[in-house]
């Protein structure tokens, strides 16, 4: 039973009119002696502005820009904060999985080339549990149902059986014979590392040729290797719907399978029409089929896909025994169960080595907290590699620049001159949705190879990509549902390595606590004073005020003392040019515009209402809320919350399509009108899927909820 945590008592939400009493401040919760108290009286609680001279802020941040520059004024990071609920966390048993199995490759019936690449090109030889029970299932003809955690080897638990049919076909597959199957994934990136397992298992099958269809890649190429023949194709669904539309070479007769690899993503982002219009178009030239459907998390959305695409599926799903599953160990094969019973559907294994933790910190102090955060992993401890999950592409160009002009310089060297050391250190990398594909690819490649680094992202890198010795996942902003809490913590600790998640929330948000552990999500706190506590650690951020060397101990006037000359560091970046002022704003503006959209069910956790302007202004590193956007911003978004029917026609819904669209699909069109039509032909009572699978054409799935980006999604620009 899940005890709910006091959090959801909290008599106070913050709000812009009327700044809370403190129970537990961040100020109030630090232990401080008298000595330190009075000096914590002098340099915060005196006055709500704290004056810095230009020295004192960039102290060994750069140390030669050193110029005189007026001085600048720090409001209290720590005065008037909300406070930090005592967060009780309730403490739930987490779905568990075993990882690998004793089994090794060899053990299949395989084809002794395929079992030599998997040993010697992959460097493999056990399986993992979901690979043991989905591959002899679909060597056997069936269609499966494939549901295990995050990092657990599902792409070889499809790939590899495809090959091995693939390459015992009795007329051997001419590359002009086009598609033999067809593995549908929802991003480009995704599609590029199945397309890369996909080639690395056809090195001995030279004659059966892979090929890959993505959004953001000339059009004409794909044409010319569509028409060359591509026997594996990989693509997202809308760049296949597209060519599907457009192009004459593309058929669908020879089609022995059907890959839907994370599904529930594929629904999340409103493709129902796009995979309709796949289906029918392989349906109108082929019967006899394999389908596979694969995902991390069982949601409603997903059984309702397999419902409706798999014929009689056999259902696979790695659960310990604790939860009366299959076993690994068995030799049998898991027997045709129906579709797990609701409960089920609402808990997500998580990998057993991985440790969550959750933060409670005051907007004003989210930033630094942050970028302190980020300091302690990649300054003062060895070989992390971190991602850094925010809600809109904005806020990762925002944050990614923020950071790379200014903590580097943290190192003792100007950003421009860092030395090599600073620089690994503070590798910073960025992916989102408005980026060119070209260097998403080069990004995605780059992260990927590298032994450090910190990738600030939107959910585009949420979902299926294998980033291998990820050390941390970071979430700056809560996500919209615990299936993508799942899929962003599972980018680490996969395939049974280690890995570690820290979720930031505001104080507000803290009985968000309690829906992850309603799905069977257990997080530990840590305090928002230790994360900050590495500050003191930081010569560069000591400032030159003078003291001795007792009042510089690493008590918490210290801490908040340097926690201050960070934040005025980041505030004198953006105010350092109009241009840098109105491009925090802007990203303030995404970030208003993103935390209006979270699905009604957290609306009661995430709400504008919630947000204290002025504070949230400062994790942008401006000193003062904006005006102008109070105004038109919130006041217009919280009308639009109380109009439920007029939100439902905001643009925001168009745009959020077409942003959506740019992110995940084929990036060919950004159709609005696409989208629209989408939702009506999708009402319920409309034709379901299953009619595909007995030749019917289908029309968009009948049953399906609408998860269209608007209502299932949020507004992620
Ligand atoms: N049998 C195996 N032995 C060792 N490593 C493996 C094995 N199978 C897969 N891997 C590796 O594990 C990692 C995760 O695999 P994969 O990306 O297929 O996981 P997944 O279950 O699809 O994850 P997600 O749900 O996040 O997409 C990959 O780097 C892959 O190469």
């Amino acid at each position: 039973m899940v005890q709910h945590a006091e959090a959801t008592k909290r008599k106070y939400r913050a709000s812009s009119e009327a700044p809370p009493a403190k129970r537990r401040s961040a100020v109030a919760f630090l232990p401080a002696k008298k000595a330190a108290a009075e000096e914590a009286q002098r340099t915060f609680k005196g006055k709500a502005q704290k004056t810095f001279s230009p020295n004192e802020s960039l102290v060994g941040v750069s140390g030669k820009n050193r110029e005189q520059k007026p001085c600048i004024r720090t409001s209290s990071l720590f005065k008037n904060n909300p406070e930090i609920p005592e967060l009780h966390r309730p403490v739930v048993k987490q779905v568990q999985e075993q990882v690998f199995t004793s089994d090794a490759f060899h053990k299949l019936d395989l084809h002794p080339h395929l079992i030599s690449t998997i040993n010697t090109v992959l460097n493999m030889t056990s399986m993992t549990s979901v690979q043991k029970q989905s591959i002899p299932v679909l060597l056997e003809g069936r269609d499966a149902l494939v549901r295990s955690q995050t990092g657990s080897g599902k792409t070889l638990a499809y790939c590899i059986p495809v090959v091995q049919s693939l390459q015992a076909m009795k007329s051997k597959i001419q590359r002009s014979d086009g598609p033999y199957a067809l593995v549908l994934v929802p991003t480009r990136e995704l599609a590029l590392q199945s397309f890369n397992t996909v080639q690395k298992l056809l090195k001995p099958f030279t004659w059966i040729v892979p090929g890959v269809l993505m959004g953001g890649e000339r059009k004409k190429s794909e044409k010319a290797r569509l028409r060359k023949g591509i026997n594996i194709l990989i693509s997202t669904p809308g760049r296949l719907v597209d060519h599907i539309k457009s192009t004459k070479n593309i058929h669908f007769s020879r089609i022995r399978w059907l890959i839907l690899d994370e599904a529930d993503r594929i629904l999340d982002l409103g493709f129902e029409k796009d995979i309709t219009v796949i289906l029918n178009a392989v349906n109108a030239e082929c019967q006899q089929r394999q389908n596979v459907l694969l995902s991390a998390t069982l949601t409603e959305g997903v059984t309702r896909l397999a419902d409706i695409s798999l014929l009689d599926p056999v259902q696979i799903s790695v659960l310990d025994q604790h939860h009366g599953q299959s076993d690994p160990e068995r030799g049998t094969l898991p027997e045709v169960s129906p579709l797990p019973p609701d409960d089920e559907l609402d808990s997500f294994a998580i990998p057993g080595s991985l440790d969550q933790h959750v933060t409670l910190v005051p907007s004003k102090l989210k930033l630094v907290s942050l970028a302190a955060f980020i300091l302690q992993k990649c300054k003062f401890e060895k070989d992390q590699k971190m991602i850094i999950f925010f809600l809109s592409c904005e806020l990762v160009e925002f944050y990614y620049h923020l950071f790379l002009r200014t903590l580097p310089a943290c190192s003792g060297a100007p950003a421009s001159r860092q030395p090599p050391s600073a620089s690994t250190r503070f590798k910073f990398l960025r992916l989102h949705g408005n980026m060119e594909q070209e260097e998403r690819t080069a990004v995605f490649e780059e992260f990927s190879h590298s032994k450090t680094g910190i990738l600030l992202c939107t959910d585009v890198a949420a979902r299926g990509l294998d980033l291998p010795q990820v050390t941390w996942i970071v979430q700056y902003n809560a996500p919209s549902s615990p299936a993508e809490y799942i899929h962003r913590i599972g980018r680490t600790a996969r395939i049974g390595c280690r890995g570690s998640s820290l979720l930031i929330l505001a104080p507000s948000e803290a009985e968000y606590v309690n829906s992850l552990a309603s799905h069977k999500i257990n997080v530990s706190e840590i305090h928002v004073e230790d994360i900050l506590s590495v500050l003191t650690r930081d010569g560069c951020l000591k400032g030159s005020r003078r003291g001795t060397q007792k009042s510089r101990a690493a008590g918490p006037q210290e801490i908040q003392r340097r926690a201050t000359v960070l934040q005025t560091v980041f505030e004198d970046y953006v105010h350092s040019s109009e241009r840098r002022v109105s491009w925090a704003k802007k990203a303030l503006q995404s970030f208003i515009r993103a935390y209006a959209t979270y699905p009604r069910e957290l609306k009661h956790i995430f709400h504008v209402r919630s947000l204290h302007l002025g504070h949230v202004a400062k994790s942008f590193g401006l000193r003062d809320a904006p005006q102008n956007l109070g105004v038109s911003a919130v006041k217009r978004r919280k009308g639009n919350l109380n109009r439920p029917d007029l939100h439902k026609k905001t643009r925001g819904k168009h745009r959020l399509a077409e942003i959506l669209r740019s992110e995940y699909s084929s990036g060919i069109e950004a159709s609005v009108a696409k989208v629209k039509k989408q939702n009506k032909h999708a009402a319920p009572g409309s034709q379901p899927c299953r009619a595909i699978r007995t030749g019917r054409p289908a029309s968009a799935m009948g049953k399906q909820k609408q998860r269209s980006p608007c209502n299932g999604k949020t507004q992620r620009d």
